[in-house]
């Protein structure tokens, strides 16, 4: 199934008539470069192009009031003065004769979207549109925006197919309050919203923004604010607020539809956000909410003032929603002390209704800063000029590899649908197979087993050369195969190894500390205490059978460390006897894929070959299956994760949630 794309130039057709310098970074060349950078880089080809429509009186009364439509509906035929006045009652906000026409048009695109992703007819997608929606509320308009076109389409979802858990997330620089007031009281749609807040000195003050609000009688916990205190947020920022906020309760809400109030002013140059943030990340956020909802993702734009960051984010969404394999994250390092305390500060309002943040410290283990940390306007105020001046280097060009997924199997095995076997090329370059003999072979060893293990040399080889993107092998020896791949890999001087292993068994044993590897093994045993700390053992009570417990872990753990050790190579191995289910295997194997630019090998042993075919469907980029809606993880397997957490901090810095933690 395919990538939508809902775009119209009929929504450029309306501009700001007055001056008004709150108003004037709203221009319509904000939609027409975004579709050109599509349409320049070959993305748009490769979507699958839906029409826009008006959306009807009815759907717009899904959200708004009668009295608000039928004054927006009198302003085509308003003067430029009228329509002046007219924009005075509300709050940054202005109208033009056909504003109302493309307010219809944005709204009746997200709903287009919304249809063709649930019915199936395309996996996921993305609509331009403007005027934006998330500030508008039921009797106003507000912010730029008239129609609330991401909410309409969340009741519009619920209504039409009966949905009963829509997530919205909102990574517009702004606080989608209007989204906020519509379901704060709602538990079928959660909100998750970031925005500059600086304590309510950043538009629009509400003190509904701050974290705090956490929702309302029946909707409390069902309304995530995660503000940022300081400008400048970076990369770190952003990914450390998925990893340990966002996405574990995400995973336990389970949404069947993911709505993404996709506004681009939070990225790097925009005059509006002022963060530091790169395109290159919306492609990892993007990522990491593919596999939620069997991948039914419909992202709507809202806001982003810097055309050039603009377009390049909005490109890096798409081709990321097309499948393509994520740039590798620059440079990430420690999250902001300010990120770690609204992080932390989220986390603990919102631990009494989320399992997964069950465990989030308590306040008292340090003080929140709640005055404004640093002076109201740092000296020197800069200008709007200088904050589009920023430049940052041009993304890197993403490039999806000939081949998607190799499959190294025995011969009789079939070979999965949509994989090419990997021909074990008979002739063996004779130094390899020395090597292979004298550290892996007794002796001669059979020469099947040096078949396999050449083959694993040859499918690494080809990732490493582009040649293919990911790969899945079936071994006899799965520990042998491991270190195998490992000594391979690590002979390269800035190649470096992610193994993670599923189920227990013990960890290969040439694992060096020249940080060139890293293994993190979730499983039920209490191992020996790994000696080198490049090996990290995750302890469940249940072991890999725990969903709750390794999604846990994924998000806390593996997913932070992964980001930060940004490995050339992904190693995925499933241990026999792991009891892990396909379904948490599938989401392994699709999230992983966030790193390494997508080159993820999947180790599997001769007995478990029944799992081959679903992970080759998560290694061709299939969105892996809801897991339903999570228990909460056992509090002994929760403290345990937090004492590791505590023990890696020294060296992972992506591993913080509080500010206390680089105490
Ligand atoms: N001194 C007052 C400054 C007013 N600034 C208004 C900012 C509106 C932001 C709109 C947006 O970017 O959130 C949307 F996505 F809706 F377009
Ligand atoms: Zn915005």
């Amino acid at each position: 199934m395919g990538t939508a794309l809902i775009y119209d130039e009929e929504m450029t057709s309306y501009k700001l008539l007055w001056d008004d310098p709150e108003c004037e970074v709203e221009v319509p060349e904000r939609l027409t470069v975004s579709y050109e950078a599509l349409v320049r880089s070959g993305l748009a080809d490769h979507c699958v192009s839906i029409p826009v429509r008006e959306a009807t009186e009815e759907e717009i009364l899904l959200i708004h009031s009668e009295e608000y439509l039928e004054k927006v509906k009198k302003t085509p035929h308003m003067s430029v003065q009228e329509l002046k006045d007219f924009a005075l009652q509300f709050n940054a906000v202005y109208f033009h004769p056909n504003s109302y026409h493309c307010a219809k048009l944005a709204v009746g695109a997200a709903l287009q979207l919304v249809d063709h992703v649930l019915m199936g007819k395309v996996r996921n997608g993305m609509a331009l549109v403007r005027p934006p929606g998330h500030h508008s509320m039921r009797d106003a308009a507000c912010g730029f925006c008239t129609f609330n076109n991401v909410a309409i389409a969340a009741q519009y979802a619920k209504q039409k197919y009966g949905l009963k858990r829509v997530l919205i997330v909102d990574w517009d620089i702004h606080h989608g309050q209007g989204v906020q007031y519509c379901f704060e009281d709602d538990p079928s749609v959660l909100y998750f919203s970031w925005h500059r807040y600086e304590h309510s000195i950043f538009w629009p003050h509400l003190p509904e923004s701050d974290y705090d609000a956490v929702g309302k009688d029946k909707g409390v916990g069902f309304n995530i604010n995660v503000p940022w205190n300081k400008v400048g947020m970076t990369n770190s920022d952003f990914l450390s607020v998925f990893c340990h906020v966002l996405l574990p309760v995400a995973y336990e809400f389970c949404p069947e539809l993911v709505l993404v109030s996709a506004g681009y002013d939070s990225g790097i140059g925009d005059p509006e956000g002022e963060m530091c943030a790169t395109p290159d990340i919306f492609a990892h956020l993007t990522h990491l909410l593919m596999n939620l909802a069997g991948g039914k993702v419909c992202a709507v734009l809202e806001g982003g003032y810097n055309l050039t960051s603009l377009s390049q984010s909005v490109c890096q969404t798409v081709q990321t929603l097309l499948g393509d394999p994520n740039p590798r994250p620059e440079n990430l390092r420690s999250p902001c002390q300010s990120a770690l305390e609204s992080i932390h500060c989220v986390r603990w309002a919102h631990r009494r209704y989320w399992s997964c943040l069950g465990h989030a410290a308590d306040l008292s283990s340090f003080q929140i800063s709640t005055k404004p940390s640093g002076s109201p306007k740092e000296a020197g105020e800069s200008t709007w000029k200088d904050k589009v001046a920023v430049v940052w280097p041009e993304p890197v060009k993403r490039v999806a590899p000939p081949v998607r997924t190799a499959a190294l199997l025995s011969d009789e095995a079939v070979c999965p649908e949509g994989c090419k076997r990997l021909a074990t090329s008979d002739k063996l370059d004779p130094r390899v197979a020395g090597k292979l003999r004298e550290n892996f072979l007794e002796g001669e060893g059979d020469s099947e087993a040096l078949s396999a293990l050449s083959g694993l040399i040859t499918l690494t080889e080809k990732m490493e050369k582009d040649e293919i993107l990911n790969g899945l092998a079936v071994v006899r020896d799965i520990t042998m195969a491991t270190a195998c791949v490992v000594q391979h890999v690590t002979m390269a001087p800035n190649n470096r190894v992610l193994v993670v292993c599923v189920g227990d068994g013990e960890a290969p044993s040439n694992i060096t500390e020249d940080r060139k590897a890293l293994v993190v093994r979730i499983g039920s045993r209490e191992t020996k205490q790994s000696k080198c700390k490049n090996d990290i053992p995750v302890c469940l009570k249940k072991g890999c059978a725990d969903v709750s417990g390794v999604i846990q872990a994924v998000f806390g753990l593996l997913l932070p460390l992964g980001y930060e050790f940004d490995p050339s190579l992904v190693l995925l191995v499933r241990m026999p006897g792991s009891e892990v289910s396909d379904g948490v295997w599938q989401q392994l194997t699709g999230l992983l894929q966030c790193l390494a630019q997508g080159h993820v090998l999947v180790l599997i042993q001769e007995c478990e070959k029944s799992c081959v075919s679903p992970t080759a469907c998560s290694l061709l980029g299939e969105p892996a299956p809801p897991l339903g809606q999570l228990q909460a993880p056992l509090p002994q397997d929760v403290e345990d994760m937090e004492r590791l957490r505590r023990k890696l901090l020294a060296d992972w810095t992506l591993l913080q949630t509080t500010a206390a933690d680089t105490g």
